[in-house]
């Protein structure tokens, strides 16, 4: 585990004399005089332990307290107080400082102290990797599917990069976390990037970090995603997104395992394994001079195609069962389920969304109509209208020489026709199904063909 220890004491005898006790122990140790150094060190260092004196020149132990668990919510805090301040201790745990030290102490009980707090933070991150460790499910029947997660087991504990390539939806970002997971990094962070959601003039401070005052606005440093992912995964999504320029400091960083943050000359060490994916067509990109050929061949160590759902019809009743099962769980309802003919419908429709549009579907009808089974009129028009020939009758033959008024009437009058047609001319069945009162379709009715109500 990380033996870091930020050390916040103002006085300097105090200050040197703790240094050296809790160097002897083998921590590492790191000390600031003042709140604002401290404040500073936490934008560039990562400690699991923070010991720091109540009573500094500029922040009060408090101010600093909350400061830092914003930027190090993790951080496991123990004061150092007078008895004179023993009540802003008691205070400052009650805002989530772990311990306090009344001054003074005896060495012994300051190791001690320190022992126990590194041993909690040691269990905090063996839970925590237990709890990410959890299986990444992935249900599939398909053989396409399955020779692709033969792919990824493959790959996953080699440090390769990996390139995932597929439509929108196929549940690219869900196979990084898989290869992260069965991974030798996965006891560190995956980091998950989506470059074409960061504004292009933000995304190299956002990546590669910056210096306090590297540009306007650089208020305080910014360690960037890449230093973030030390150790563990970084997963850059829509990496078609990536502007040319950035494309060149990106490949710098992965031939030489360093970087430079924004208004610094310093070289940082940097180790992750990189995965990286896209909807686009590389190819054309490159053709197109989008993306450069040395960055493409970089990232096109193991490229590995995620089919669409169209692809792997198989996969569709499994992921049915294993998404609406989740999402039952989460909101503690009886899952749906589908008669025959809705699943007909679904097996039907060629689901462009991929994996994210069937999730929003079930997630939809889970919500709405808990425990149910799914009936054909209860799918939303895309997929009803899937059916015999996707409904392309109803806009069959129109012209585009009459006025929208008039197309309207004609398709409204087609699709009621279609509708009641459906229903075997039951027009309460049909008015129930068109959500409009049995009067107003008779209204309807009688407009278009004299038909008078029975
Ligand atoms: N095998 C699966 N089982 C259950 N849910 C899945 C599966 N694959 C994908 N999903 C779900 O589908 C949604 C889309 O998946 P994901 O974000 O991984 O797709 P993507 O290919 O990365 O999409 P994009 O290219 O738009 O970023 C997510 O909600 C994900 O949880």
């Amino acid at each position: 585990m990380n033996r870091n220890l930020l050390l916040v004491e103002d006085d300097p005898t105090h200050r040197l004399l703790l240094a050296e006790n809790l160097s002897d122990a083998e921590y590492r140790v790191t000390a600031a005089e003042t709140g604002q150094q401290a404040l500073d060190l936490l934008c560039r260092q990562v400690f699991p332990v923070a010991l720091i004196d109540i009573r500094l020149p500029d922040l009060s132990g408090l101010e600093l307290l909350r400061e830092l668990r914003q930027r190090q919510p993790d951080c496991c805090v123990l004061l150092m107080t007078g008895q004179a301040t023993v009540e802003d201790a008691v205070a400052a745990m009650r805002e989530g400082a772990h311990d306090y030290l009344a001054k003074p102490f005896r060495t012994e009980l300051l190791l001690m102290k320190m022992e126990r707090a590194f041993h909690l933070q040691q269990l905090k991150a063996e839970n925590l990797a237990l709890r990410e460790e959890g299986p990444v499910q992935l249900a599939s029947a398909s053989p396409l599917f399955q020779k692709l997660l033969g792919a990824c087991r493959a790959a996953a504990p080699t440090d390769a990069t990996v390139l995932l390539l597929g439509e929108s939806g196929v549940g690219k970002e869900r196979l990084a976390e898989y290869l992260h997971r069965h991974s030798q990094r996965s006891g560190k962070p995956l980091v998950r990037v989506n470059c074409a959601a960061i504004p292009e003039t933000l995304l190299e401070g956002e990546l590669f970090g910056y210096e306090k005052g590297a540009f306007t606005g650089a208020q305080k440093a910014h360690i960037g995603l890449l230093e973030q992912a030390e150790g563990g995964t970084l997963f850059l999504d829509e990496i078609g997104e990536i502007p040319l320029a950035m494309q060149v400091k990106l490949l710098r960083v992965l031939q030489e395992k360093q970087l430079r943050r924004l208004g610094s000359e310093k070289e940082i060490d940097v180790d992750f394994r990189l995965i990286a994916a896209t909807h686009q067509n590389l190819e054309q990109l490159l053709a197109e001079g989008r993306m450069r050929e040395d960055f493409y061949y970089r990232l096109n160590v193991v490229p590995l195609k995620v089919p669409s759902l169209r692809e792997r019809p198989e996969d569709l009743v499994p992921l049915i069962g294993q998404i609406v099962g989740q999402i039952a769980g989460q909101y503690r309802q009886p899952p749906i389920s589908f008669d025959p003919a809705a699943l007909q419908l679904l097996e039907r429709y060629r689901f462009p969304g991929n994996v994210r549009e069937l999730r929003n579907l079930l997630e939809r009808l889970q919500v709405l109509c808990p425990g149910e089974t799914i009936r054909p009129a209860q799918l939303p028009a895309e997929i009803c209208g899937s059916d015999r020939g996707a409904g392309s009758e109803l806009v069959q033959g129109f012209r585009t020489d009459q006025t929208l008024r008039q197309a309207i009437q004609q398709f409204e009058e087609r699709f009621i026709r279609r509708v009641l047609e459906e229903e075997g001319g039951n027009r309460t069945a049909a008015a129930r199904r068109l959500g409009i009162s049995r009067k107003n379709l008779w209204e309807k009715l009688r407009e278009w063909t004299g038909v008078t109500n029975r």
